[in-house]
């Protein structure tokens, strides 16, 4: 398995099935903003919420394999196994297909995820324990808290001004690791210890 971050807004996303599990994959897909359809003859009532505000699309019917033509992403999410598998043996080589209940027949499994902004870190055990996954997200979801999203705002607005400001490259990657310290991080104001930083930079011959 090969680790990615995939851009998948505005494109076309099914997922088959409107249970809880259906459910849990489309409000990670939504917060990637993904254009979701849901083929399913019952949905729960929080999809159902979301087909009535316009989020998704809700086709409301039975599985059949015209559903995931054009799909760049499936999800396989019914209770019932034939018809998972019968959508993983439609599904194109190059569509990306995760099928809930066979990690093996999916190419790729939907890890659990921390999300602070731009920050996102996530855990799989490659579907060996889902729920020592979530448990590792958890523990993870402590130490980085939401502070880290305000923080990694402001390392993007640095290094976009240290990428246009400093022409060395030795003294921009200093400062890059300066400002990704711990020490960085908590020594209060961090606009102030950048100005400090690039002045003692400034100064040096
Ligand atoms: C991480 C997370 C993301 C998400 O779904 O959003 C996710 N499962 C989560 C929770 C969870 N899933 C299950 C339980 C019940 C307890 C348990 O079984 O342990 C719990 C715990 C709970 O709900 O608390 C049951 C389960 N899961 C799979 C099967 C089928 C099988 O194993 O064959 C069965 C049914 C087994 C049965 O029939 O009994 C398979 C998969 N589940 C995966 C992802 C992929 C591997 C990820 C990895 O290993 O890292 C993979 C391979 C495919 C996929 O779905 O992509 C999400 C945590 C979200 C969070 O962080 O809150
Ligand atoms: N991967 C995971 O994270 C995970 C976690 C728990 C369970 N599971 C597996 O996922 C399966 C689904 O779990 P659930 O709790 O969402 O089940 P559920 O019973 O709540 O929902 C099943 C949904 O599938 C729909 N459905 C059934 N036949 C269909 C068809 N032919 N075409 C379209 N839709 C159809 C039903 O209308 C219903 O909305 C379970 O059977 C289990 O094996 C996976």
């Amino acid at each position: 398995m090969y680790p990615v971050m995939l851009q998948i807004a505005n494109k076309p996303v099914v997922v088959v099935g409107g249970g809880d599990v259906a459910e849990r994959k489309v409000v990670g897909l939504l917060e990637a903003n993904a254009a979701v359809t849901v083929v399913s003859p019952a949905v729960t009532k929080a999809l159902k919420e979301l087909a009535e505000n316009g989020k998704i699309h809700w086709k409301e019917k039975l599985f059949s394999a015209d559903d995931i033509d054009g799909a760049f992403l499936v999800i396989a999410a019914t209770n019932d196994r034939h018809v998972n598998e019968t959508v993983a043996q439609v599904a194109k080589p190059h569509q990306l297909i995760n099928i809930v209940d066979d990690p093996e027949r999916s190419n790729f499994h939907v890890p659990s995820v921390v999300r602070r902004g731009k920050l996102t870190i996530s855990v799989s055990t490659n579907g060996a324990s889902p729920t020592l996954a979530k448990q590792i997200r958890n523990e993870i979801a402590n130490i980085y808290d939401e502070e880290y999203e305000r923080y990694v705002d402001f390392l993007l607005a640095c290094r976009r001004y240290i990428l246009q400001h400093i022409d060395d490259a030795s003294i921009r990657r200093s400062i890059f690791q300066t400002i990704a310290t711990e020490s960085f991080r908590k020594n209060g104001t961090w606009e102030e210890q950048l100005r400090e930083l690039i002045a003692r930079y400034k100064k040096q011959p």
